[in-house]
């Protein structure tokens, strides 16, 4: 019974596996921390800065929290402009989407975020590939 109750609790304390992946980064709190070390790998990388010179941190950022919540099946309902709209004019190719990627998973390490879980965030995010890019 003791070896039961310690396996619960070290399960606790670690990654949940079940639940939205909303609720497995850590709910609003966790995707707030996520979003916030993102923003941070944006404002230290040369080449994706400059995309957001003219960007308002403030609502990139109330706009991202929301989206990614909406897109890990969060209580949240994204209702800006589509992928499409968003990026038009921006010229994104491959290389500036992959780069933006790897900013993602630097921040997800940074959360300590574990690599399965990561892999199903990715999966959520790669269709929209074609949104963004070459717009
Ligand atoms: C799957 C990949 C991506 C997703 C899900 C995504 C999503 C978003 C979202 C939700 C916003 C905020 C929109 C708003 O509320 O107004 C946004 C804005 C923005 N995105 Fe992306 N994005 C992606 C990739 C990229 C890439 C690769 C770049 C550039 C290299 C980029 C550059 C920007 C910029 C500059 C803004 C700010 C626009 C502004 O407010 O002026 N995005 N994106």
């Amino acid at each position: 019974m003791l070896l039961f109750a310690l396996i619960v609790s070290g399960l606790s304390a670690c990654q949940s596996t079940s639940g939205t992946l909303y609720e497995q980064i850590g709910g609003a709190e966790g995707n707030e921390k996520l979003v916030d070390a993102f923003i941070n790998q944006i404002g230290n990388d040369p080449v994706i800065l400059p995309f957001f010179e003219n960007a308002s941190v403030a609502h990139f950022r109330a706009g991202f929290l929301t989206h990614l919540c909406d897109v890990l099946d969060g209580p949240c309902e994204f209702r800006g402009d589509s992928m499409v709209q968003i990026h038009t004019g921006m010229h994104i190719g491959e290389s500036e989407f992959n780069r933006v990627v790897e900013l993602l998973v630097a921040a997800m390490n940074e959360r300590r975020i574990s690599t399965p879980l990561q892999n199903q965030i990715l999966a959520r995010l790669a269709p929209l590939r074609g949104e963004v890019i070459h717009r």
